[in-house]
């Protein structure tokens, strides 16, 4: 867990999004692999295609979460806490996260968003995630973290990690992100402020998935604010 300490924000890149190499382990990439079948885990399922999201099928865990999960949501939040309050500050947002991802549940579920957010998405030969934002509510986290639970090269062919930013007046940039079997990548959820000649200005951030050209792929994706 070294790589989320006080450095995490210095590693972000020119796209607000930093690689955790190896956050999980060959042996927990497939524990959790395994969880896609244990119904009683999910709460809900969702075929993307049939909401234009794209094509493939998720899963949104029940409370209570995997313990995995559950330590990797908590674990994780304290400094990226850090970065969102400094993203906060120079976006000129009264909003400030608190320290414990405990507190910050406690403040989502006050506001009536009270399910939980973490999941499990399966792509296989053909499938996609379209370009999106991981918003449920008013209440938003503004970092968030997916997980690779396969092993690219081996267990699938394509599928690579997307992520696009759009600036004020301007195209939309694209931007992959390597991944290897176990990596995680920390990315803006919805936007992120960049440096400009006159201060700091916001970008508009989507993340999604390109097409799995063959093979199974897996994510777990955390996401830190619950949902309405
Ligand atoms: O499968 C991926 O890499 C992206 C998953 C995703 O959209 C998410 O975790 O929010
Ligand atoms: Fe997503």
């Amino acid at each position: 867990m070294d790589a989320t300490g006080p450095s995490l924000e210095t590693e972000l890149n020119a796209q607000g999004c930093a690689v955790l190499p190896e956050l999980l382990s060959r042996e927990a990439c497939a524990e959790a692999r395994k969880w896609w079948t244990e119904e009683s885990l999910f709460r809900s399922r969702v075929d993307m295609a049939r909401h234009g999201f794209g094509q493939g099928e998720y899963r949104y865990f029940a409370y209570p979460l995997p313990d995995r999960v559950a330590k990797l949501r908590e674990q994780l939040y304290p400094s990226l806490a850090a970065i969102a309050n400094r993203w906060a500050e120079r976006l000129g947002q009264d909003r400030r996260f608190p320290e414990s991802h405990a507190a910050f549940l406690t403040e989502c579920h006050a506001a009536g968003q009270g399910r939980p957010t973490p999941l499990i998405l399966r792509y296989q030969a053909g499938d996609w995630n379209a370009l999106h934002q991981d918003v449920y509510g008013d209440h938003v986290f503004p970092l968030q973290v997916a997980v690779l639970l396969s092993a690219p090269g081996r267990d699938f062919e394509g599928g690579e990690f997307v992520l696009t930013e759009q600036r004020p007046r301007m195209q939309s940039r694209a931007e992959v992100v390597p991944l290897a079997h176990g990596d995680a990548v920390v990315f803006p959820v919805r936007e992120r402020p960049v440096r400009g000649s006159r201060g700091d200005y916001r970008v508009q951030m989507r993340h999604g998935v390109s097409r799995v050209r063959s093979g199974l792929r897996f994510t777990l994706g955390i996401i830190f604010h619950d949902a309405t």
